[in-house]
């Protein structure tokens, strides 16, 4: 495909996603990054050299990734014009090489454009949102037994009322919706009609079993013992209920799970390793206590949209914050690897915020690839530098002698401590 600013480097090729939708990737493989917005300066460049460090000490001069930067957010308005926030080439080289690995990129509150970041899950069908969490030793935490905080979200990631379906109060369109529910659907329960916003939240049958067959396969492939379906089902019945409802539906359908004493939760076991997997789930406010007083009892969690944003976040800072808290956008063939936290602006271009999160996006990209040994030296110099007390601010202002180093200082710690 020919690109109008995105330079394909000619030492690459391509990544091959086969029918089974399993990649066959050559030693060289094209990768497209995007910088990101705010600290995308700071975070992108140490991924870039730990990501390099470790395939070089990996697999010597056999195997590099041709990187391709590709452009969204405020890079692309410099470069593609002043209202180019999301090329059209973007999506076409992400979906052309496959597996893509992006920085933060800025929303604005209210007003102007929508989430670039939940637009390119959406144009792309990224339906899961990956997000393991999971302490490294030494890594400050507000809680007393971080080591306990062992789960990995799965986030339905293209429903919900990230879809978009708002309109403004007073705009035309608001009053035509509630005007229609009003007169025609009976609905006399709004409160205010007048000078009211309102937005749709749609969940569907399908959406919610490819999210939920993706975690509990995840479960199964990784001897977990348990999925979690967190929902608020008892105030949004058809919507976060049927949620709920659709998740141990496909579980019985799709895995042969049965009812656990008379149900609702479900078990079945696993076919590879023959022990059980609870299938449970939880109202998501008492979810949000419950991963602080016993974190221990929830292992995979599948969840929706906007739950999984605010979980993402609560469970990251029981193991020391966003600043370490990596993530995956999953769909059918493509994959865009992303930190949980956003652009920081305050800290943009001070090399100083923590390049953790998006090196471990870069661990699981790599694992992702099958480079197995890469991603281990990776997790290898992460440990190594935590335990050496070698850290950012974020856990530096935190862990009582500690070394206050900048972000890419971080990034050649670890890339240090990956040691051979
Ligand atoms: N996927 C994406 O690209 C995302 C984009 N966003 C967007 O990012 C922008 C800013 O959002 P905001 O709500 O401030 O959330 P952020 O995640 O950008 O930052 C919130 C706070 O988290 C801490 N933090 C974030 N990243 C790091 C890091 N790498 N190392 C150490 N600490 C970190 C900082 O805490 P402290 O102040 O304590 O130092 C920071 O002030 C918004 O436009 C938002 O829409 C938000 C989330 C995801
Ligand atoms: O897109 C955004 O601005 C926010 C997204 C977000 O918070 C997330 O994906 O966790
Ligand atoms: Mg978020």
């Amino acid at each position: 495909m020919g690109y109008l600013k995105i330079k394909v480097p000619a030492d690459g090729d391509k990544i091959t996603v086969n029918a089974d939708l399993s990649l066959t990737v050559p030693n060289h493989p094209i990768i497209p990054y995007i910088e990101g917005d705010g600290i995308g300066v700071d975070v992108t460049p140490p991924m870039l050299s730990v990501v390099n460090a470790a395939v070089e000490k990996a697999y010597g001069s056999k195997k590099a990734i041709a990187w391709m930067e590709i452009y969204a957010g405020e890079k692309a308005t410099r470069i593609y014009g002043p209202d180019v926030w999301l090329p059209e080439e973007t999506l076409d080289a992400l979906t052309e090489f496959s597996v893509g690995i992006k920085g933060p990129l800025t929303t604005p509150v209210g007003g102007g454009i929508r989430s670039l970041n939940v637009a390119l899950r959406q144009e792309l069908d990224l339906y899961v949102c990956q997000r393991p969490v999971r302490w490294f030793k030494g890594v400050p935490s507000p809680v007393n037994n971080p080591e306990k905080t062992d789960m990995v979200i799965f986030r339905e990631n293209s429903e919900d009322i990230y879809a978009g379906i708002e309109w403004q109060a007073d705009s035309p369109e608001a009053k035509k919706l509630i005007n229609f529910l009003r007169d025609e659907m009976g609905v006399t329960k709004i409160r205010f009609p007048e000078g009211c916003g309102i937005g749709i939240k749609p969940v569907s049958e399908e959406g919610t079993k490819r999210l939920v067959r993706k975690a509990i396969q995840y479960a199964i492939d990784n001897d977990k013992d348990s999925v979690t379906l967190v929902h608020k089902g008892n105030i949004m019945k058809f919507t976060e209920g049927a949620f709920k409802d659709w998740g141990y539906e496909l579980a019985r359908e799709r895995f042969g799970a049965k009812p656990l004493d008379g149900g609702p939760w479900h078990v079945f076991q696993n076919p590879v390793t023959g022990k059980d997997i609870v299938i449970k789930d939880v109202i998501a406010d008492a979810f949000l206590q419950q991963i602080l007083m016993r974190p221990e009892e929830y292992s995979v969690i599948a969840t929706l949209n906007l739950n999984g944003d605010y979980i993402s976040d609560a469970l990251a800072a029981e193991v020391g914050g966003i600043g370490i808290a990596p993530g995956a956008n999953i769909g059918g063939s493509v994959a865009l690897f992303e930190a949980t936290h956003g652009t920081a602006p305050k800290y943009a271009g001070q090399d100083k915020v923590n390049p953790g999160s998006l090196i471990l996006s870069a661990e699981m990209m790599l694992r992702h690839l099958g480079w197995a040994e890469a991603a281990d030296l990776i997790l290898k110099g992460v440990e190594g530098a935590i335990e050496a007390k070698t850290v950012t601010y974020d856990f530096e202002r935190l862990m009582p002698d500690a070394t206050l180093l900048k972000a890419s200082e971080f990034g050649d710690a670890i890339i240090a401590k990956m040691g051979r």
